[in-house]
């Protein structure tokens, strides 16, 4: 039997037992890592300071970690087949349109009085599947070779899955790598792109936001240029932000300094989360949330986006967009509709 062959049979014994684990490739990795908890407990990353992958909410309250020292933890390389699939057709959202571009109209007018900035909106669309995780984390993991590619199940939680092109943070020997990134286009072939004022202007509220958040936490700070990267089908604007931790800084802090980033929230924070929770209708759970690993000198953690949570026969896509104040509300809807697409493709 392949590791990888007893891996998937471990995850289906978890399972079975309603006991949590986590499967994840980071970016441009083709090697699986998996953690299976022993026991049955509930744990919490409360001070981070306990190894172990960790899985946190988008309102931060829901900070649920599989601790190394409780796991049994594999690593195997997936030789991935083609990240080709046939086309299937999906049906369109179109009852989720009007609602989602209602809300954009509501924050484009907050944002012209002044309330806030920026804000991300975003929306929860349902689809029927046949396959079972192993197939669709197979075929994600094909597809994305330089996402973060992640399965995910607890029974506080569910089942999550997801392939998200954005690092929240990673630090190593006190060096720390973040990137600033908003703005999108579908991508559509060998197109030369080109960014509008609106989506510049987006991104560099997020570049600001994480430069003067980190700032108190840090001996040293460089960014780059924006520059245009690609991620899956969409184009995204970037900014890497990296530089050296200083003597006093805490993981802990850090991750509470960025953690919602505008680019998953809005700026400021307050008011663009304060929309969020009257507007969208929903509650998002851990989609715009974080997850990844932690020791007690290191990181690798990254957004939750692109991701879903799966049941037996559904799975329930989790997509948004940041509005400002000149956003359109029916490219926005389309700007989602087309981020759901990144998922609709590897699901069956
Ligand atoms: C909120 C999402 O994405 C975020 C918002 C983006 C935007 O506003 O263009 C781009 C990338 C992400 O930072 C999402 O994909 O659900």
């Amino acid at each position: 039997m392949s590791v990888l062959d007893w891996i998937w049979e471990k995850a289906d014994a978890c399972l079975q037992l309603n006991k949590p684990f986590t499967m994840y490739a980071t970016p441009g990795n083709n090697t699986v890592t998996a953690y299976f908890q022993r026991d049955a407990n509930i744990h919490f990353a409360e001070d981070f300071t306990r190894s172990g992958f960790i899985f946190c909410s988008f309102d931060g309250n829901s900070r649920l970690l599989i601790p190394a020292d409780a796991s049994d933890v594999y690593s195997t390389a997936i030789v991935a087949e083609s990240g080709v699939f046939e086309e299937i057709l999906w049906p369109e959202p179109t009852e989720a349109k009007a609602p989602f571009e209602s809300i954009v109209s509501k924050a484009v007018v907050e944002i012209q009085q002044g309330t806030f900035a920026k804000v991300v909106l975003s929306r929860r669309e349902t689809v029927a599947i046949s396959d079972g995780f192993q197939s669709n984390f197979t075929r994600m993991f094909a597809a994305y070779p330089n996402a973060f590619r992640y399965v995910w199940f607890h029974p506080e939680t569910g089942m999550w899955m997801g392939a998200t092109p954005e690092r929240l943070i990673q630090i190593e020997n006190r060096n720390f790598k973040t990137v600033a990134l908003a703005g999108t286009q579908a991508f559509l072939g060998n197109e030369s792109v080109q960014w509008a004022e609106k989506e510049r202007a987006e991104q560099q509220f997020v570049t600001d936001f994480i430069i003067d958040g980190l700032q108190p936490h840090t001996a040293d700070l460089k960014t780059s240029a924006p520059y245009t990267a690609r991620a899956g089908n969409l184009w995204h604007i970037k900014t890497d932000i990296e530089g050296q931790l200083a003597p006093h800084a805490h993981l802990r802090d850090i991750v509470t300094v960025l953690h919602p980033t505008p680019a998953v929230c809005g700026y400021p924070k307050a008011e663009a989360m304060a929309f969020i929770a009257q507007h969208e209708g929903y509650d998002r759970k851990f989609y715009s949330g974080f997850l990844g690993t932690i020791t007690p000198d290191s990181a690798d953690l990254y957004v939750n986006l692109r991701c879903m949570e799966l049941h037996e026969k559904t799975a329930h896509l989790y997509i948004g967009c940041g509005i400002t104040k000149d956003s359109n509300p029916e490219k926005e809807f389309e700007e989602t509709a087309n981020k759901a697409l990144t998922m609709k493709k590897i699901l069956r």
